[in-house]
């Protein structure tokens, strides 16, 4: 079994209580970032093989290698994408080639399923709730982080919350990446879903704070007004997040409070990371790899972890 992979390994290393009254005090706002290429249709298939004719970028052998799988679960507005970027950021992968890079984003958003025309006017006058289960194509989201848990490229659909619908013609290719996060309010629901998660982390934000930051994202970049937004969050977001979001937060194996204002935590997944990614090119180098995650870690191997969180970043009471 790989040690790095070892979860013992990073639980022990993070498990003391982090004091963050100095740290977590500036409120930033950061802008969302798609961590792999939109294009058209006819510009994804043109790009199935990276630079200079290897496959996206990697070298032969490397391709097959199990990505490191990370579930990013959270209730609406509570910094799930803000986080994914912060770490993207720290490890690098924003300014760079999308088949390029060793670490990839993906949001549970791009899988909404298409709405029958009765449901897209209910959409249109904020009564549909796309806080359910159901409104999302699990079946979809399954066989694509199979695909990307095979090293395979895959292209995913763009959503467009203006239309309620996806975008047409329009694709994010997913090249094969050593890490992926997965990010979105029901990613731990669906069991097939949760299953595929090497780790699984919760942002934690205050109800509040997550209403606060959703009304002004939902008017200025959603398309949506004020009593839409407000009517749509306590008839729909609120109950569905206390029925179907929070209660998976058990499944979480780190728990972030107050999302990316957290940088000991986030500090310390990037770190992880790091080592992850540094192993596995070490081992590459050497012609094996020893860091495709273990089947102790690996749920795509059949083994389970407890559903109890195993660290909690949190402030001193
Ligand atoms: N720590 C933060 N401080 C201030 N604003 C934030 C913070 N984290 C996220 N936001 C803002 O809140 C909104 C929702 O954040 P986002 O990361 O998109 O949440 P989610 O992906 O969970 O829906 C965005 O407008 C974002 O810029
Ligand atoms: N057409 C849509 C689709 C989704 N939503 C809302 O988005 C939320 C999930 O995205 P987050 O970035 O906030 O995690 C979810 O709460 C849906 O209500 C929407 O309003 N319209």
């Amino acid at each position: 079994m790989s040690a790095l992979f070892s979860s013992r390994r990073f639980h022990a290393s993070a498990r003391a209580f982090v004091s963050s009254s100095t740290l977590f005090g500036t409120s930033r706002r950061f802008r969302h970032g798609m961590a792999a290429s939109v294009a058209s249709s006819s510009e994804a298939k043109s790009n199935s093989n990276g630079p200079n004719g290897r496959y996206n970028g990697r070298i032969n052998g490397v391709e097959g290698k199990t990505p490191f799988l990370i579930g990013v679960a959270g209730g609406t507005a509570s910094g799930k994408s803000t986080v994914c970027k912060r770490i993207m950021e720290k490890l690098g992968q924003v300014d760079m080639d999308h088949a390029q890079r060793q670490v990839v984003s993906i949001s549970q958003d791009s899988f909404y399923r298409e709405l029958s025309p009765a449901e897209k006017v209910k959409a249109e006058r904020g009564q549909f709730n796309f806080d359910h289960p159901d409104a999302f194509n699990d079946e979809l989201i399954v066989q694509t982080l199979k695909d990307i848990l095979a090293g395979k490229k895959c292209d995913i659909p763009v959503y467009d919350y203006r239309t309620n619908s996806r975008c047409e013609n329009q694709s994010i290719t997913i090249y094969p990446a050593d890490v992926v996060l997965f990010e979105g309010i029901l990613v731990f629901y669906f069991p097939e879903i949760r299953d595929l998660f090497h780790m699984k982390l919760f942002v934690d934000t205050d109800s509040d704070t997550r209403l606060a930051r959703r009304v002004p994202r939902d008017i200025n970049e959603r398309g949506r007004d004020l009593e839409q937004v407000l009517n749509q969050y306590m008839n729909y977001v609120k109950p569905a997040f206390e029925e179907f979001c929070l209660p998976t937060k058990k499944f979480a194996d780190v728990i972030i409070p107050r999302g990316a204002d957290n940088t000991v935590a986030i500090d310390l997944i990037v770190q992880h990371i790091r080592e992850f990614l540094a192993n596995r090119k070490q081992n590459q180098m050497k012609g094996e790899d020893q860091t495709t995650p273990s089947p102790a870690t690996s749920p795509v191997h059949g083994a389970r972890r407890p559903n109890t969180p195993d660290v909690y970043f949190k402030r001193p009471h």
